[in-house]
């Protein structure tokens, strides 16, 4: 096996002694030089990437706190006139470079010139010798990406000028893993360079401080999301690349921890290396503490999944993906939708009309199904093999960690999980009867199975596979664990549950009014009435219907207090601000100016002829168009309330359409006690 050691000894020539010592004043500059440069570009890179965020998702905030740049710089600068040439412990004696994985190099930080007076002859490694070796190696560097949490070890600058991209993710190490929005900064970035590769086969440097922790950390995530293997298989791979792999008990914990698998008690955490071992204390036996450690991304070492606390659906899911990544997403759902809009940011969604007794009409000329308007927080969900990713209203996509097997087939057994499936659905909080809450992500439509589009297909034939093909396969593994391909893998542990909406017949609308809603265990706040043979409609789809019981007929204002303390709401109306005069709202609060700026979901006292605020819309950024608006003010005038809508369809599932079909369904699903509907979850 060709280890890292055995390539030293091929080295680069190295420069005179004389010269590689004195350390001159003009370096001296060139090194802060560097390291501004480096601190610019950051904080450059750092306020871009929030402005966009901000622009495309903007009730996202920051998921932590992160240091003000000011101290970043000032920690540069101590760095740079204390211990700029300070050779990281343990550094001298650790190992180059292992073998490739796929196409990663794992190694340890090159080191730039001004710490040639530092390291003895033979043992230098710089980028010089890094892509000299690799060249004799037949080996050309592409990409390298930086995960030390330092400018002072080389400048981005000279990969540059060699025509290698570098990419700097910031990551502290010592007694924290890498955060996961850098996790999957760092896996995109090596998926991108693998796609944009595919002829000409350079490889990527990856290195933090020695090339174990942090990189063998990021190297299993990508191996996680690239390949078909369990946690085990990808640390042992990189452990078997460079030896003796990821050595800190916390970065492998916190890996079978982010993708939900029990550790196997075979499975040893490797001892320190005796490189660093030595290295870590100093002459007096205290803890030598490497400035590789500070503001970077880190996470701390539990699982969000085991949070305690009061869960919320305001709560942000899943982590930070890149902005170009959502970039393609979105086009990649616009065109699995077939979805033409003006604006590449707009949600594809299909979105129900209010009731009235106009469209009320409806029912009796299509047959429908009617289910329960949940009332949570409404996500698409796409899922491809390298992860889970919830579409929000504001079409910005979070990665969650699931996992969705496909369907098992008799003498193939589970092969492989879903890729390019995307699906509908409201996220709720359910209260359970021993007092916990739980999320459960309740799916109500299939938009397109393994890349095979469905849009077309009527409802029924879409709703059918979201239990034979999403759901089933999910049990029939979880159910038969021990013959899984990831034994170890622990549904339990995933963000939420998974679930199929269930949909009534709709001559059981009352009961599921007066008898199902009333005991379910989350928020409902009206029906939906679906056309059991309806094609999937992005945007408005006028055949799907909402009836809200009349009290919670809501509207969605932007709200804000203009400079003389009056109040004003907002609507859209062909993309921009459109001032409703004349309306106005009360809130609970005597202070309304803690909603100013805020969307706002009213409902309409017609004894007062107000708006009554409800709450804030956390999950949108924009306010209702004035056409969804003139929808529900025609149906809180037409006013259709339980009593009437229950008379209305008691007649309508008399008409021939609907009495053959149903006395068909019900004869169909004679084992069942309600034809489509659910047990109470
Ligand atoms: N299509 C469909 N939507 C459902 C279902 N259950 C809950 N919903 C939710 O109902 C929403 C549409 O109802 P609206 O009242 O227009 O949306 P809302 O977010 O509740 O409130 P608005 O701000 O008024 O749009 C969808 O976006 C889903 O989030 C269901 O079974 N089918």
């Amino acid at each position: 096996m060709i280890i890292s050691m055995d390539l030293n000894a091929s080295p680069l020539p190295e420069e005179d002694e004389e010269e590689a010592f004195p350390v001159h004043v003009e370096e001296e500059n060139s090194v802060e030089e560097h390291v501004e440069t480096a601190v610019e570009t950051m904080r450059r890179e750092r306020e871009e990437r929030r402005q966009r965020l901000k622009r495309e998702c903007p009730d996202e905030g920051p998921k932590r706190v992160v240091q003000p740049m000011k101290d970043s710089i000032s920690q540069s600068r101590n760095t740079r006139f204390n211990d700029r040439s300070k050779l990281p412990p343990g550094w001298l004696d650790c190992p180059a470079f292992g073998q490739p994985i796929d196409c990663i190099i794992p190694s340890k930080v090159p080191l730039g010139e001004h710490f040639d007076g530092f390291i003895i002859r033979g043992k230098k490694y710089s980028m010089r010798q890094v892509i000299h070796q690799q060249k004799v190696l037949g080996r050309e560097l592409g990409l390298v990406i930086d995960l030390t949490n330092t400018t002072r070890y080389y400048s981005p600058s000279d990969w540059q000028k060699q025509s290698i991209k570098h990419v700097k993710i910031a990551c502290k190490g010592r007694d924290s893993i890498p955060d996961n929005e850098s996790v999957n900064n760092f896996v995109y970035e090596v998926l991108q360079f693998r796609c944009r590769q595919k002829h000409s086969k350079k490889y990527i440097l990856v290195h933090c401080t020695h090339g174990h922790n942090r990189t063998g950390y990021m190297i299993a995530h990508f191996l996680m999301r690239s390949q078909h293997i369990s946690i085990t298989e990808a640390i042992q791979a990189f452990a078997h690349a460079r030896p003796p792999g990821i050595y800190k008990p916390d970065y492998i914990d916190g890996l079978y921890m982010f993708y939900h698998e029990r550790r196997p008690d075979t499975i040893e955490c490797p001892p320190t290396p005796e490189w660093k071992r030595s290295s870590d204390l100093d002459l007096n036996g205290d803890v030598v503490l490497d400035d590789d450690d500070g503001v970077g991304s880190a996470a701390p070492l539990q699982g969000d999944h085991l949070q305690t606390e009061s869960i919320t659906n305001d709560d942000i899911l899943g982590d930070a993906v890149p902005y170009d990544q959502q970039e393609e997403m979105r086009r990649l759902c616009h065109r699995l939708l077939d979805s033409k809009v003006r604006v590449a940011s707009q949600f594809p969604g299909s979105h129900p009309v209010s009731l009235n007794r106009e469209n009320l009409q409806l029912l009796s000329q299509r047959y429908y199904y009617a289910t329960w308007k949940a009332d949570g927080t409404r996500y698409m969900m796409l899922i491809t093999h390298d992860g889970c990713y919830l579409i929000d209203r504001n079409f910005c996509f979070r990665r969650v960690q699931l996992r969705f097997p496909i369907k098992f087939k008799h003498n193939e057994g589970a092969k492989d999980t879903h890729n390019i499936t995307l699906l509908d659905g409201e996220m709720v909080i359910d209260a359970q009867d021993n007092g916990k809450r739980e999320r459960r992500y309740l799916i109500y439509d299939i938009m397109v199975l393994n890349n095979l589009p469905l849009i077309k297909r009527p409802f029924n034939e879409r709703w059918k596979m979201i239990e034979e093909e999403v759901i089933q396969p999910r049990n029939v593994e979880r159910s038969n664990m021990h013959q899984s391909r990831i034994p170890y893998y622990r549904y339990d542990m995933e963000p939420f549950r998974v679930r199929r909406k269930a949909f009534w017949l709709l001559s059981t609308v009352g009961k599921l009014l007066k008898e199902f809603i009333p005991k379910l265990s989350h928020e409902a706040d009206g029906l939906i009435f679906q056309g059991w043979d309806d094609p999937y409609v992005t945007r408005t789809h006028e055949g799907l219907l909402k009836w809200k019981y009349p009290e919670m007929n809501s509207v969605d204002f932007l709200f804000e207090v203009v400079d003389d303390d009056r109040h004003q709401l907002y609507l859209f109306e062909r993309g921009k601000k459109k001032l409703m005069e004349g309306n106005h709202v009360v809130f609970s609060e005597a202070d309304a100016s803690s909603y100013s700026g805020k969307i706002i979901e009213c409902s309409w006292d017609s004894e007062k002829d107000v708006w009554i605020c409800m709450r804030i819309r956390t999950d949108k950024s924009t306010p209702n168009d004035f056409n969804t608006y003139r929808k529900v003010m025609r149906s809180i005038k037409d006013n259709i309330t339980e009593e009437i809508l229950l008379s209305e369809i008691d007649e309508i599932v008399r008409l021939p359409m609907y009495a053959d079909r149903i006395q068909t369904e019900i004869v169909a699903h004679s084992h069942h006690q309600q034809p489509g509907a659910g047990r109470r979850r």
